[in-house]
């Protein structure tokens, strides 16, 4: 049934999970082109006002009449013809749908079927699904309306509720299910694995070389492995960045380097209607004043955050452009239609993490200087959640030979960075955001662990015991190991508190149960689990969508 809870589902889910494709492109347009900012501003003149009216006219809520099954059929034969790929063509597909729709609608009753379908397909292209539904819902006959708006719901809650069918991809042997008491999700085998096996293999959505690495050239700035010989350095990049190799170089310009770091411009060619107008000066001065900042203060979460932020600009960027080599320069399929990194990113549980006005104006300032408009997406709570999403979920990235100079942090692991490595922070060159294995659990006796076996960022998911389909997959986060000159009692309570000061939750593992010991339980800072996942996602994943409230709780 359509209603307005429904309506307002469809709006806040749309919104929060990313309008995708478009939105760069037509933001820029709409900032910039006279003619369609003074049509927008009338039209939405006009939906005020009608707005007013329709609420104390309390619309019928009654459903379209169309059943469920025709509605399926439908959207799924939507789904199958695909959807224009660059700007022009959505454009002219937009307008070509609407003329189509309209046309039905002129030729009554009998046409609103196919009438919806050709409004529905042009909602789907449009960047401001919201602005265009209340534009039809005061236009359109109120039956193509609704059946317009069914379909948008069963659109939108397909991809949000059935992102775990799709994700983590099938090829990766692993699901992601709800635990046994529902409160959180754990990474389960789809097959059996022998001891020793490699469960998957994962690349980062981002990652980077510790900071004292940085801009030395000894390892690689993109997939963080020893450089054998000359590195291939950039001339005008602002992080000093060294490759092991020119694909490297490409894929780190191509993902995040040259929007943080670089001069070239960052829109496809006709894309950025002439909005370049800051100077290469400009542009390098936010860059070096954000370096020097992420340098003195040892930033690398904001560094990743930033990285982040671009990469999901560039693969926004990249699907405006098909000429484009897309799959070059991404991994396992990231750039791909129905999910952003975005989508992909709100799913991950977090605490929230500690930012600065300081920092949020310099990442904003880097971001203003190559992509003017694009630094009012950094904002303070966004920032602050991604800066704790990333040091929440973020691994260690150690080769197989890994480093003895790491200089030792002077505060605590736990507190400067949880990189989640079994092996400790002390020999890791950098770390990782991996999105499925941000799925696994922590346990002191763990049955997996991350390798980086071709001494890159690239991850290995080793079974260090046999895993039997449906059996969770748990890594350790922390050293689980015995000291020598620890009893068990206190190698118990060692790693308790770095995992509760680092993550925030009691650990609830098989081997601390089996080991408490009675009257021993001890303040380890934590009750209980204090890490929060996105309100909005829970809502959806409970399938009460419906609430505007979109914030962490
Ligand atoms: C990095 S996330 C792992 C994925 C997470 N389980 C989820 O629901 O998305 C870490 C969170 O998992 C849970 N967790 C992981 N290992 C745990 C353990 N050994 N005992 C209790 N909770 C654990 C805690 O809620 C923690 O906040």
């Amino acid at each position: 049934m359509v209603s307005r809870s429904s309506l307002v589902t469809f709006a806040s889910v749309a919104v929060v999970t990313g309008i995708a494709a478009y939105a760069v492109y037509f933001d820029y347009k709409r900032r910039n082109n006279a003619e369609f900012r003074r049509k927008l501003k009338k039209e939405k003149k006009k939906v005020d006002k009608h707005a007013a009216q329709a609420a104390s006219e309390k619309q019928a809520q009654a459903p379209s009449g169309v059943s469920p099954e025709e509605l399926r059929a439908a959207l799924d034969k939507i789904r199958e013809e695909g959807q224009p790929t660059s700007p022009a063509e959505s454009e002219k597909y937009f307008m070509a749908q609407v003329g189509l729709g309209e046309q039905f609608v002129a030729q009554g009753e009998a046409f609103y079927m196919p009438a919806a379908l050709s409004f529905f397909r042009a909602l789907r292209v449009y960047p401001s699904p919201v602005e265009l539904i209340m534009l039809y819902q005061q236009t359109l006959p109120e039956q193509v309306f609704k059946i317009v708006m069914e379909m948008a719901n069963m659109d939108v809650e397909d991809r949000v509720q059935g992102y775990y069918n799709h994700f983590p991809p099938s090829d990766m042997n692993v699901s992601v299910k709800p635990s046994a008491d529902d409160s959180k999700k754990i990474l389960v085998a789809n097959k059996d694995f022998e001891l020793g096996e490699v469960i998957y293999k994962e690349l980062p959505l981002v990652a980077d070389l510790d900071i004292d690495l940085q801009g030395k050239g000894t390892h690689c700035s993109y997939c963080l492995r020893q450089i054998e010989g000359e590195p291939t350095r950039p001339d005008t990049d602002s992080l000093d960045a060294a490759y092991c190799s020119r694909t490297c170089y490409i894929r780190s310009k191509m993902q995040s380097e040259n929007l943080l770091f670089g001069l070239d411009p960052v829109l496809p060619e006709g894309a950025d209607n002439g909005l370049g107008a800051l100077t290469q000066e400009d542009r390098k001065k936010a860059q070096t004043e954000f370096v020097d900042y992420v340098k003195s203060k040892g930033k690398l979460m904001l560094l990743l955050v930033g990285r982040l932020i671009a990469r999901t600009i560039a693969c926004e960027t990249l699907k405006l452009n098909p000429a484009e080599p897309v799959a070059d320069y991404t991994n396992h399929g990231l750039v791909e239609k129905t999910y952003s990194i975005f989508d992909h990113m709100q799913r991950l549980r977090f605490v929230e993490g500690k930012v600065t006005q300081d920092e949020r104006k310099l990442l904003a300032a880097v971001m203003a200087s190559a992509l003017p408009g694009v630094s009012d997406i950094v904002t303070d709570e966004r920032l602050a959640t991604d800066v704790g999403r990333m040091s929440y979920n973020v691994i260690g990235v150690c080769p197989a030979s890994g480093r003895e100079d790491r200089p030792v942090p002077e505060e605590r692991p736990e507190d400067q960075m949880r990189t989640r490595t079994p092996y400790g922070t002390s020999k890791q060159v950098g770390c990782g955001l991996y999105l499925v294995s941000a799925y696994m659990a922590h346990s002191c006796a763990p049955n997996a662990k991350p390798t980086f076996q071709s001494d890159t960022t690239e991850l290995q998911l080793v079974a260090t015991q046999p895993i039997k389909k449906g059996d969770e997959i748990t890594m350790a986060y922390v050293d689980v190991s015995q000291h020598p000159d620890e009893t068990p009692v206190e190698a118990r309570r060692r790693r308790r508190i770095e995992l509760a000061r680092g993550w925030r939750f009691k650990c609830e593992c098989t081997r601390c149960v089996s080991e408490t010991t009675e009257g021993e339980e001890h303040d380890i800072g934590v009750k209980g689990d204090e890490a929060k996942v996105e309100a909005v996602v829970r809502r959806v994943e409970s399938g009460n969508a419906g609430s505007a409230d979109t914030g962490p709780d």
